[in-house]
């Protein structure tokens, strides 16, 4: 694909901390953090002016769906301009609490695990051209994510085998499938729910479950970019060998649970492979690629740069040279030398707080943001860019058309319906158009719409 669609959804933890007052269950501040959602939309799942779709499923893990992205710098501005309208959702429900009694702080985390051990999940979407055959890019694509933590995981302690120790992914112990259609009963690391929101006779449009949720921009980019061409070698037909996995999800715990990347996998085929052998594989050839086809956007030099010099730290034992720009390596610095000032085992409580902290989406409470702020955190976008995204859709996809519907019915108070494809004014006499073309920004039927509303 020339233009690739990317959209990023990410379900976020949430808890109340009372400084007085009784204690909330979940489901409860849920209520709070939405009711704000609700009377602005009058359900508790709506599109937002920036094109975005925001929701509370059954449970208390609020999402944030990011709009239609066609570049990397696009998907990043609108993924953490998520973060700062979950922020602003929490500050609101703080108020509504102060004012029924409860006096205390909503934290909102994007992580992957609360303290109850229940997991939730960064989905990543990519359009894809149905005339690659599935099956084929499954076989390339399992290996290559679940090795893919080396440089994209949110690293942090977990539990192994009743042990504290460090890991590379949060997620990577709640897989349990290959490929699936399902999402949570069985989490596969591929969702194959057929979906596209596009064009179902050409697109689909590929579902990606296994990832951690990313505070890191660069770290961001780095999983994006590189997923984004390996696809693209896949759809030009790159021959690329089988390094298919004889158990996929015991591979990705295994490759989690080994910070040094030698845990050995085993290949389908009987033969046995490091995590990082298998990386330099994908990496060599990505760059050959790129060697011989050219890069595809401004961003793919820093793409494979950052690629290739997180493998290298995995292979070194140590993480400094990354450590402003991998999630995984910024969190153990920070927490290691806290550790170490405080004479502190990786087992110790506070370990486990920091660990938390750092996926604290409060811009001035939260870890990752402190260091953001002083310069311990590299970006790729501008602070500027990302509070455009707030309130504005991407301007070069479906997302423009339905940001601009959105805020026109919302000025004219005019109700209405929206999803991915399709726009609606309720009392149009049902006229429903539909765009079915992701990366279009222009739209007859859609403009006329918007014309009708103003016209009003
Ligand atoms: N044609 C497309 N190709 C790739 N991504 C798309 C396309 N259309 C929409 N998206 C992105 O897919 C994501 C869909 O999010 P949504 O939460 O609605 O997911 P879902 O899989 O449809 O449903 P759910 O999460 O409710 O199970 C968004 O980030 C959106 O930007
Ligand atoms: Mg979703």
């Amino acid at each position: 694909m020339d233009r690739r669609v990317y959209g990023l959804e990410t379900e976020f933890g949430l808890t109340y901390a009372p400084r007085e007052g009784g204690r909330l269950m979940p489901e409860e501040v849920a209520k709070y953090l939405f009711r704000h959602v609700i009377d602005y939309g009058r359900s508790s799942n709506i599109f937002l002016t920036n094109g975005a779709r925001l929701y509370l499923d059954v449970g208390s893990h609020p999402e944030y769906a990011s709009a239609e992205c066609d570049s990397l710098t696009d998907l990043i501005c609108q993924d953490v301009a998520g973060e700062q309208i979950m922020h602003d959702l929490a500050l609101r429900a703080e108020r509504a609490l102060a004012a029924d009694g409860y006096d205390g702080d909503v934290y909102l985390f994007k992580n992957n695990t609360d303290s109850a051990g229940n997991s939730y999940g960064c989905h990543e979407n990519f359009l894809i051209p149905r005339r690659v055959e599935f099956a084929r890019l499954a076989e390339i694509l399992i290996p290559f994510l679940v090795t893919r933590q080396l440089f994209t995981g949110a690293g942090g302690i977990a539990t192994v085998d009743g042990q504290r120790q460090w890991v590379f992914s949060q997620r990577a112990d709640h897989l349990w499938e290959g490929v699936s259609s399902a999402t949570t009963r069985s989490r596969p690391i591929i969702n194959t729910r057929d979906e596209p929101h596009a064009d179902a006779q050409h697109y689909r449009r590929l579902h990606i479950i296994s990832g951690d949720s990313t505070m890191s921009q660069t770290t961001q980019l780095a999983k994006i970019g590189a997923t984004d061409l390996l696809l693209r070698m896949i759809e030009a037909g790159v021959p690329l060998r089988d390094y298919s996995i004889a158990h996929p999800t015991q591979a990705i715990r295994d490759v989690s649970h080994d910070t040094t990347g030698r845990a050995q996998i085993e290949l389908a085929s009987g033969r046995r492979m490091t995590a990082l052998e298998l990386q330099r594989i994908f990496y060599d050839r990505a760059v050959a690629f790129v060697a011989a086809e050219g890069a595809h956007h401004d961003q793919l030099e820093r793409v494979l740069d950052l690629w290739g010099r997180s493998l290298d730290a995995v292979e070194s034992g140590d993480g400094t040279s990354v450590a402003t720009e991998i999630d995984w390596a910024i969190k153990h610095q920070v927490l290691s030398r806290y550790a170490e000032r405080n004479q502190l085992s990786v087992d110790h409580p506070r370990m486990a707080q920091l660990d938390l902290a750092y996926h604290d989406v409060h811009p001035e409470r939260g870890l990752f943001h402190l260091l953001e702020r002083r310069g311990a955190a590299q970006t790729v976008v501008d602070r500027d860019a990302v509070a455009r995204a707030v309130t504005t859709p991407p301007l070069s996809t479906r997302a423009k058309l339905r940001g601009e519907f959105v805020r026109a019915a919302r000025a004219a108070g005019r109700d209405f319906t929206v999803d991915w494809v399709h726009f609606r004014l309720d009392d149009d006499r049902g006229r429903t158009v539909a765009v079915k073309d992701p990366l279009s920004a222009q739209n007859d039927a859609v403009s006329a719409l918007i014309d009708s509303i103003e016209a009003t």
